[in-house]
Parts: structure tokens; sequence; C-alpha cells
């Protein structure tokens, strides 16, 4: 029990006892216990304390940039490789990238969604994940894209855009279901600008991030006394997004009662708020997005209703194909921000890039690309730039060296939606069976991240003879 208080103990630094409160209370969520300090003569005296080994995150909860850096230059001081993590109000890519320059391990725009936060610690903090990649830093720079300029050309992703495209034209809700950072949000935001409701308001909620006892009152809002502390009317998201679209996001993690009441709305175009008799008539465009498919128990006829038409979006490890042309859509759009400059990507660094199983998806992606950027000095990213990557794509079943050409590759494993096996040497003959075999044992190892039940059913061999091959063929996996 001491063992995980003393493994996620978490620095809060700020002025502002309320704002230290609050990220503590999110915090405790997952786990953290917290240490408050109202400033960097605390924050360091901490850290030196007897206790200071226990920390193991840092929040700067108001980024400020005439001071910050000095901050942070003092808690590395203390601890060269604290994570980091500094908050500063949304509007500013500048103070994203100066808080990055300063040595800050990451960087969110406030509010912050306390998933977000979240996942930026454990992404940092937890020593078994590779550091930053899951964090969200490049969320800011993330324009509005229209369908045609969304990335990708694998099969299962213009399957995707073809079904969205068609959905845009009518009104019915839909359903987008993809991993987390597969580009669910983005997907409705474009189907909403390529629909006749695009010069009204998209409206979106996290249906994950609010809590049950409010959700009702968030989505249909509530008259003056409706519970205890409703002093005033208000309107809610639903009314708000009258005329336009509601995105629910994560819609699966809706209560069941709430469920029951959209469903209701969605029928009948009526909406009722929390201590009202009458209701008022909506006109919306529901677009719900989930990162997996809805759970059992979530009412049917809701179920029925909203995924008449589903988009499924493949995870990015299923089209590495694309993610040369993703990886420098991104890279474009973080030049034009201040502060950043235009950088091309070697053909090295592609190849490690493809052979990653990348579980966070296209968000991952950009975070990497974007502290890349920020660490380069050059102006093309090259494999030395993605250590963590390059590390994690070791098992894999092409060798960077052996595919120069990253065009044919990116063409090549796009049409087999991730990256191939290659089946002739460099001077030209075939290689043996026995090598590619153990490519492809290694290439499954390190697309089902060394999940080797997994691995022995999709290759259609048992565990045993898994392990036998793996010891036949000198494959080591714990390389
Ligand atoms: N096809 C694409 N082309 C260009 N950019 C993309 C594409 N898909 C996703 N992105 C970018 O990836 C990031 C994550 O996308 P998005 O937020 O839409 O994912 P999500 O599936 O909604 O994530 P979550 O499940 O965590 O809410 C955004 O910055 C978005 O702009």
């Amino acid at each position: 029990m001491r063992e995980e208080v003393v493994l996620r103990s978490l620095l809060l630094i700020d002025a502002d006892a309320n704002e230290r409160r609050q990220l503590s209370a999110i915090a405790s969520r997952a786990g953290w216990s917290t240490v408050g300090a109202s400033c960097d003569e605390t924050a360091a005296a901490i850290l030196q304390g007897p206790h200071g080994r226990e920390v193991r995150a840092a929040v700067l909860s108001s980024w400020d940039a005439e001071n910050g850096p000095a901050l942070i230059a003092a808690l590395r001081r203390c601890r060269s490789t604290l994570p980091i993590i500094a908050l500063a109000d949304a509007g500013s890519i500048a103070q994203a990238v100066d808080a990055m320059r300063a040595g800050a391990s990451d960087f969110l725009a406030k509010p912050v969604a306390p998933e977000r936060l979240l996942d930026a610690l454990a992404a940092h903090a937890d020593r078994r994940r590779a550091a930053g990649e899951l964090a969200p830093i490049s969320e800011k720079i993330a324009p509005e894209l229209m369908l045609d300029q969304l990335v990708g050309s694998a099969p299962a992703f213009r399957a995707a855009l073809a079904v969205a495209a068609k959905a845009a034209r009518n009104r019915l809700p839909i359903l987008i279901v993809g991993e987390p950072g597969s580009g669910k949000e983005t997907f409705a935001r474009s189907i909403h600008h390529a629909s006749l409701r695009a010069k009204n308001q998209i409206v979106k909620v996290d249906c994950k991030s609010v809590a049950a006892n409010i959700i009702d009152s968030e989505l249909f809002g509530h008259m003056p006394g409706a519970f205890p502390g409703a002093f005033a009317e208000r309107v809610g998201r639903i009314v708000e997004a009258d005329g336009g679209t509601l995105l629910l996001d994560e819609v699966g993690s809706l209560p069941q009662e709430t469920q029951e009441k959209l469903d209701r709305v969605l029928a009948t175009g009526e909406v009722r708020p929390v201590g009202c008799n009458g209701s008022n008539s909506v006109d919306i465009r529901l677009i719900a997005t989930s990162s997996r498919p809805l759970p059992g128990d979530f009412l049917p006829s809701l179920a029925e209703r909203i995924s008449a038409t589903t988009v499924t979006l493949p995870p990015l490890r299923e089209r590495s194909g694309d993610i040369p042309t993703l990886a420098r859509h991104l890279l474009g759009r973080f030049a034009e921000e201040p502060g950043m400059r235009p950088l091309s990507i070697g053909n090295d660094a592609l190849a490690i890039l493809m052979r990653y199983g990348w579980p966070g998806n296209v968000r991952q992606l950009a975070g990497v690309l974007f502290r890349a950027a920020l660490q380069s000095d050059g102006n093309s990213l090259t494999a030395n730039e993605f250590p963590h990557i390059a590390i994690q794509s070791r098992f894999s079943g092409r060798r960077s060296d052996a595919s120069p050409d990253i065009g044919k590759l990116s063409t090549d494993a796009a049409m087999a939606g991730a990256p191939g096996v290659t089946l002739y040497r460099q001077d030209g003959h075939l290689r043996s069976l026995e090598e590619i075999e153990a490519d492809i044992i290694r290439l499954a190892i390190g697309h089902y991240r060394g999940r080797m039940t997994e691995v022995a059913r999709r290759l259609g061999i048992g565990r045993s003879t898994l392990y036998r091959k793996l010891g036949e063929l000198g494959i080591d996996t714990a390389a």
C-alpha cells in the first residue's frame, strides 16, 4: 500500500491554493497523492527534503513566461529527469513552445480535461510507458479539416471517408468508432462542416468527463430550483446545438437514465429541461463517438438509432502506409505556428515510425513529431530524433536500411495495410522460408506488442509451437 503512494506522489506548484486543490482532486482520482507548493523556493525545498525522491512528477498550473523558465531551471537543478507538466490558458501556441523550450516535459491548455491531465501524467511518470508518447501537446495545433483534407489513402480509411461523406448530406445520427486518437472528433467536425448545418454551431460534450449527477443538466438544461444549488435557469447543450450538430464524445459513458432521455429527444425532437414540465423543440444532428463498440448494456433503441450509420476508423497501425503523408502534413501544421519552422523528415525516420504500433494513434504521432520538431536543430528529422520509438519498433519485419525507397515502402505498406515482410534479398534472390518466417513472427510480436497468446492466435499456431519456433529461429523476445 505504501509502495503505491510513494510511486505516485505529485508536486503541484501554484500561488493559488484553489488551483492546487482542484488539481489535487483530479490527480487523486488516478491514485496520486499530492503535495502543494506556492512558490519555487517551497517546491525546491520539497524536492530536496526527506521525501523528495517520492515525487514522481510536477505540475506548474499557471505557466508564466516571465518566471516559468527560472522555476523549471530550479526544479531541474534538484531533479534533472523530473517530468514537469506546464498548464496555461488556451490560445497561445507560443506559450507551449516557450514552456517546452524552457524544459517542460509537456504543456496542456486550460481548462484541462481531467482525462487529458491524467493521461499526460501517466505517460510521463509511468516508466513502463515511453516518455511523453501519449501526451497531447500538439492538440492545440489542430485546425478544422474538410473531409477531403483528412489524410489517408488506406482502403479502410477511404471506406470510412466514403461513409462520412455520404452521411454528411442527411441529418440522421452518426456513430464514429475508433481507438483513442484515431481521428473521431476530427471526422465529426469535418462531417459537420460538409453538412447543410455548417453555418450553425457544433457543440461538443465529453460524456466521460461530466459527472453522472450533472450530465442531465448539462445536456437538457435545468430550471431554477430543480435541485439543490440550481439557482438560475440553465440552457442545456442540446438547445445550444439547435440548428447545428451535437457531438457526444464517448457516448457509451452516458448513464442509463440519460440514454433514455436522449433517445426520447431523438425520437420526438423535444427537450425537457430538468425540473420543467414543458419542453422545447430542437433540430439537431447527433454525432456520437466511441473508442470501443457500444457496451452490451447500452439502451438498445438508442444504439439502433445512433449506429444506423457507423463510421469505423482503422487504427494507425493498420494503415502505416499513411504515416509518411500524415507525418509531412503534421509537420506542415506545426511549421505555421509562431516559433516553429518548416522541417522535412528523412526516410530512416519514416521507416521507424512506420514500424511502430501507435497505441495512441494519430494524436500520439502528432505528439511525437511535435516534440521531435521542437528539439531538432537541423532542417530534416532523422531516426536519431525518435529514440523511444526506435526502441519499441525493434521487432520489425523490415529493416529500414533494406528499404531505402520510402515511396515504394509506403505504397507497399498501404496496400498490405501494415508494414510488410520483404521476400527478396538485396541481391534480388528470394530469402529462405526460415528467414521469412522469423520476420513474420517478429512482425507479429511487434504488432501485438508482445502479447504472445494473441500472436499465436493470429498466426494460427498454438502457443507451444510459437515458443518452439522462437527457440529454433533464434528470436529473442527480450531483445
Ligand atoms: N486523418 C487525419 N488527418 C489529419 N489529422 C488527423 C487525422 N486524424 C486525426 N488527426 C489529428 O490527430 C489528432 C487526434 O484526433 P482526434 O482528436 O480527432 O482523435 P479522437 O479519436 O477523437 O481522440 P479521442 O478518442 O482521444 O477523443 C488531432 O490533432 C487531429 O487533427
